[in-house]
């Protein structure tokens, strides 16, 4: 089931690629097409803060249907990012997807093609989970409309696969924390966009949510051709998912390659100042921290 489009305006995802809903489940195992633009395109992409140089010149492509994860220290530009792929920071033209500049998009043409799970989303106070997650829908309601039965099952099909069935009707204050984070992420799941920014989305969540989380992004990346840009502190995990990662230090990209290039306990140790022992796993290698050694 894919949204319907509403507008006439030009849709910049590459032709043939559907826009992907949440519950349209295609043909196991199809391989991410590598036809077109890619995804995502950053050229000299410097983004200052209060005038505070955050990012200094990233240059980074993403392709179509690629899992890329970003990780780095605390204060490495992470989010800041996130934040300019998705649109929220003047990126001037150094930022494009699929082939066009991030400014020539009009608001809802940017939220059919990217959605974002911040790490600490503003929540309206009092609203109900249902409401919020119809926010996701939003770019598919005519102005001064109404959601359609289409939106509605979306959103209903979306919280069941996020195990949040019979959460519709709860305040999302009322949520616990790895309850509201699965909350948000159905709403980016529902918007139903090509490209999914996920910016630390399963700090709060248990490992079997965690999981199953991550195992739901990769099946429709799998199946739909999705493209992911995530960030995320849990280098085991962020490598059994990413086909590339990108070490980013002080707003610049000191290391990028497979999980295995960039997991290393030489960048690990020279970056973040950790100890830690790296062993090879199936999916990608393992980082587990150690203690120093005291003489
Ligand atoms: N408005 C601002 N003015 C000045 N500096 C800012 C501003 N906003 C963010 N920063 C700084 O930019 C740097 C990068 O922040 P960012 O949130 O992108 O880092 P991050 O890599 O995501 O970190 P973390 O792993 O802690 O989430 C930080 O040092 C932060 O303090």
């Amino acid at each position: 089931m894919t949204p319907p489009s509403q507008s006439s305006s030009p849709d910049p995802r590459p032709a043939g690629r559907p826009a992907v809903g949440p519950v349209a489940v295609g043909p196991a195992g199809v391989e991410p097409i590598d036809a077109g633009p890619p995804a995502v395109e950053l050229r000299d992409l410097r983004v200052r803060l209060d005038g505070v140089p955050i990012l200094a010149g990233i240059d980074l492509t993403v392709r179509a249907g690629e899992w890329v994860t970003v990780i780095g220290p605390n204060g490495a530009g992470k989010s800041t990012l996130l934040r300019a792929v998705g649109g929220l920071l003047s990126t001037s033209d150094a930022v494009r997807l699929f082939g066009t500049p991030l400014g020539a998009l009009r608001r809802r043409e940017r939220a059919r093609v990217v959605a974002t799970v911040a790490q600490s989303p503003v929540v309206p106070p009092g609203m109900a989970v249902l409401d919020y997650v119809l926010l996701g829908r939003n770019p598919y309601i005519p102005p001064l409309g109404r959601e359609s039965a289409t939106d509605l099952a979306v959103v209903h099909e979306v919280l069941d696969r996020l195990d949040l069935t019979g959460f519709g009707a709860r305040e999302l204050a009322t949520l616990s924390g790895g309850e509201r984070q699965r909350v948000f992420l159905a709403r980016a799941l529902a918007q139903g966009a090509t490209l999914l920014l996920l910016d630390e989305p399963t700090s709060a969540l248990d490992i079997g949510h965690q999981q199953e989380v991550f195992e739901l992004v990769d099946q429709l990346r799998r199946t739909e051709g999705l493209t992911v840009l995530a960030t995320m502190h849990d280098l085991s995990i962020a490598g059994e998912y990413a086909d590339r990662m990108v070490l980013l230090a002080e707003g610049r990209i000191v290391a990028a390659g497979t999980p295995a290039e960039v997991l290393t306990e030489e960048l690990l140790a020279r970056h973040y100042r950790a100890h830690v022992k790296v062993i090879p796993g199936p999916h990608g290698p393992f980082v587990l921290p150690t203690r120093p050694h005291h003489p």
